[in-house]
């Protein structure tokens, strides 16, 4: 068949073309992600999820961001992904590799998908800085008064910024500019985070290398992590993105993060490619 067959799929609106390199041999570029992931001129999505073979796991997933550039880790994306394999595997857990490790899915009550996302690495050392440092100062005169976030990694690099009201964030001026702060030479994730009333976390994403996002997974891994080190919740969150409810817990017994939340189909189809970008 000419073209790419895709499932576009989403959790909480964060959105992805999955393409089975497995049946439909394909080799992504970055000028292919970019076209794929464009949502005028190409299907549309944060993240190009390409699934390849495994001898640890089920499937291996690489994640290309809609700027083209390859990530570490792809929460929502696992998710999806997950529901995919569990559906056709009927089993009720599966193995995705990443190239930050083998992750665990599996079914959860409603249709929801749990994983395992691991172990966080903490402290500015787990993210790569441009210089070395023990605490990090970013001053914006946009918004004074949020100068020393936290640094998580989930296997891709997040940087948490707690504020008063997440909502009132510049989140497109600000996300931008930390993101490419050239204190990160890898970029970072940036999230901006506000304690409800009901204990519950608000927090606003800006993806690296997709800009603002409904939701992001490895974010509220690394939000979780975050709040629970500065006390703000004790290691289980409900965490409210622009897309919904992610439920989160960072697990006492193994520090592992558990991250549950719904995932949708949109729809499926294929990529005819344009000769410019047609894959190799
Ligand atoms: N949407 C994802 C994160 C995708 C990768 C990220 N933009 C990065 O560059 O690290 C999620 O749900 O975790």
């Amino acid at each position: 068949m000419d073209g790419i067959p895709f499932i576009k799929m989403h959790g909480l609106g964060n959105d992805f073309v999955i393409v089975d390199s497995r049946t439909s041999p394909v080799e992504i570029n970055e000028p292919l992600a970019q076209a794929i992931a464009n949502r005028r001129t190409g299907v549309g999505c944060d993240q190009l999820i390409v699934l390849e073979t495994s001898d640890k796991a089920d499937v291996f997933m690489r994640i290309w961001n809609a700027d083209g550039t390859e990530a570490g880790a792809c929460g929502n994306a696992t998710r999806c992904v997950g529901a995919l394999l569990i559906a056709g595997a009927r089993r009720n857990q599966v193995g995705i590799e990443t190239v930050a490790g083998v992750l665990l899915a599996s079914s959860a009550p409603d249709g929801y998908i749990t994983v395992d996302m691991g172990r966080p690495r903490l402290g500015w050392q787990e993210i790569p800085l441009a210089r070395e440092m023990d605490t990090v100062r970013l001053d914006y005169a946009a918004a004074p008064g949020i100068a020393t976030p936290a640094a998580v990694s989930m296997g891709n690099p997040h940087v948490v910024f707690f504020v008063d009201d997440a909502d009132r964030v510049k989140v497109e001026a600000l996300g931008p500019a930390v993101e490419s702060d050239p204190l990160f030479p890898e970029r970072a994730n940036v999230s901006f985070v506000s304690k409800q009333a009901d204990g519950a976390l608000r927090v606003v994403v800006w993806e690296r290398g997709a800009g603002r996002t409904p939701a992001c997974g490895s974010a509220a891994c690394a939000v979780v992590v975050a709040a629970t080190r500065r006390g703000l919740v004790e290691r289980k969150a409900a965490i409210w993105m622009d897309g919904g409810r992610l439920d989160m817990e960072w697990r006492a017994e193994d520090d592992h993060v558990i991250m549950t939340g719904p995932v949708a189909v949109a729809f499926s189809g294929v990529i005819a490619l344009p000769p410019r970008v047609q894959a190799a």
